[in-house]
């Protein structure tokens, strides 16, 4: 069996239940999803501060799925926070669902328009992109601007602010995909490519199977060059954690 961690870099139980169970639908019958978030942090990632703090729980937890030993992990927020530091540390895949998303959008459509939550996350939707060298795919990036903890308040009413943002972008951006931008619209993603019509992506999904594919072919992170474990150094207080045991 394959032991694939998917990581919610928030402390929401709610989101991370969300994500668990989006994991879980598209998981290949071998594979096991363990659905984790920090031990301490932010309760969501709206800004650049708040995937700083996230970051941290992503490698606290990394670190804890190396020791035991599970086979690849996903970063699931949009912001991929703490993807890189996150793959020194692995000996497996790690895939972030924003990078996962954009990847397939650009199989299934020549330009894709992103939907996410706040429009001051948008810009770290926008640094993805050209960090990604997806920038030319994108014909635009949409927020519906409601905070990210609105899609678990149980009101819906956030889900429907994503469904009519999707409806407007497929009709505006002349986009032949729609990626949702934000793990909490990772159950949003099927019902949405049925309406409309056109392929829209949830990262969640797209990431579990782009690790289960990684892991099919035997290929694991680089660990040759900038992505080697770090250099191993006595760290203090709360990053004692990180020190081999
Ligand atoms: O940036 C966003 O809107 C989405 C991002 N924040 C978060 O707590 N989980 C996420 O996927």
């Amino acid at each position: 069996t394959l032991r694939i961690q998917v990581i919610n870099p928030n402390t929401s139980l709610a989101m991370t239940q969300t994500i668990g169970e989006a994991a879980r639908m598209v998981a290949s019958a071998g594979t096991e999803i363990l659905s984790v978030c920090p031990s301490h942090g932010v309760p969501s990632i709206e800004g650049h501060f708040d995937e700083a703090i996230g970051a941290m729980g992503v490698l606290e937890q990394v670190t804890l799925g190396e020791r035991a030993g599970v086979d690849g992990h996903i970063i699931a927020c949009f912001g991929d926070p703490g993807l890189l530091a996150a793959r020194e540390l692995a000996t497996g895949p790690v895939v972030g669902i924003a990078e996962a998303a954009m990847h397939m959008a650009t199989l299934l459509a020549t330009r894709f328009s992103i939907v996410t939550t706040l429009p001051r996350t948008v810009i770290i939707a926008r640094h993805l992109l050209r960090q990604y060298g997806f920038e030319q795919h994108c014909q635009a990036v949409h927020a519906i601007d409601l905070p990210v903890l609105s899609l678990e308040d149980g009101t819906g009413f956030a889900q429907q602010k994503v469904r009519e943002r999707c409806i407007q972008a497929k009709a505006q951006d002349n986009c032949g995909a729609i990626v949702l931008g934000c793990g909490g619209m990772a159950n949003l993603a099927r019902e949405l490519s049925h309406e409309l019509g056109i392929p829209v992506i949830d990262g969640v999904s797209a990431a579990v199977k782009m690790v289960e594919a990684l892991l099919g072919l035997g290929l694991g992170t680089s660990k040759h060059g900038d992505l080697a474990k770090p250099n191993p150094k006595p760290l203090t207080g709360p990053y004692a954690i990180f020190n081999d045991p």
